[in-house]
């Protein structure tokens, strides 16, 4: 048995999940086509995904791209997330959902997506409407506590290193943006300013 010549070539330019296989039939006298057992199972769940997409109940697996939101996987495995989450890293971007909660990869490296133009345009807009960002989950709950007029939390976790305080700093910059539309209060320098004074006393009270 041989791959067609065209299935070589194409081989290597498949999304991840994309393949192509091989189906051994066996015709019945009547002229229907029988599959094997477990193959049969693989061709009713295809088959059933297909469907479910078609219907719009699955999103649309886009070729070779990786959703923005993880909820988006047709295939939720460890593998299929660290997967999405890898070549996203790869093509800088840092940032992915996962429903309302924004998973950040350290990058370790200046990225230009902290100036003005990006405040502005993550300015009022639901989450997911553009590629996850720090500023769009700072401008939810900015608007959201304008709104419901209730106080918002953001619960910023990881390992040490990996990016809390960092992080902490931007969505203070997009919060004093916000509030400020432009006028410089130093309300910004101030919150930064305290900030290592109470990381210090945080790591004191571990101390003890
Ligand atoms: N979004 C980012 N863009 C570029 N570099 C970043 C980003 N986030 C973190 N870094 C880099 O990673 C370093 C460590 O980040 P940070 O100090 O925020 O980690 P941390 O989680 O607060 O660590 P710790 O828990 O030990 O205080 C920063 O000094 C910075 O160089």
């Amino acid at each position: 048995m041989l791959w067609p010549r065209n299935a070589l070539e194409n081989r290597c330019g498949l999304g991840s999940g994309e393949d192509y296989r091989f189906l051994l039939r066996e015709k019945n006298l009547d002229g229907s086509i029988h599959y094997g057992g477990s193959l049969q199972m693989w061709l009713r769940v295809t088959e059933e995904r297909r469907r479910m997409v078609e219907r719009g109940f699955l999103p649309q697996p886009a070729g070779g791209e990786h959703p923005a939101d993880l909820c988006a996987l047709p295939e939720l495995t460890e593998r299929a997330l660290l997967e999405s989450l890898h070549s996203r890293f790869r093509q800088e971007k840092i940032y992915t959902y996962v429903g309302s909660i924004l998973i950040v990869i350290n990058p370790f490296q200046f990225l230009p997506i902290y100036n003005p133009k990006y405040v502005k345009m993550y300015d009022n807009h639901a989450l997911g409407d553009l590629e996850p960002h720090i500023y769009a989950v700072a401008d939810v709950a900015y608007h959201a506590m304008l709104q419901r007029r209730r106080n918002q939390c953001i619960v910023i976790s990881g390992e040490s290193g990996s990016g809390k305080t960092q992080s902490t700093n931007f969505l203070i910059h997009h919060l004093t943006a916000l509030s400020q539309k432009g006028f410089a209060s130093g309300v910004e320098q101030i919150i930064l300013g305290a900030g290592p004074v109470l990381e210090s006393i945080l790591d004191f009270g571990l101390v003890f």
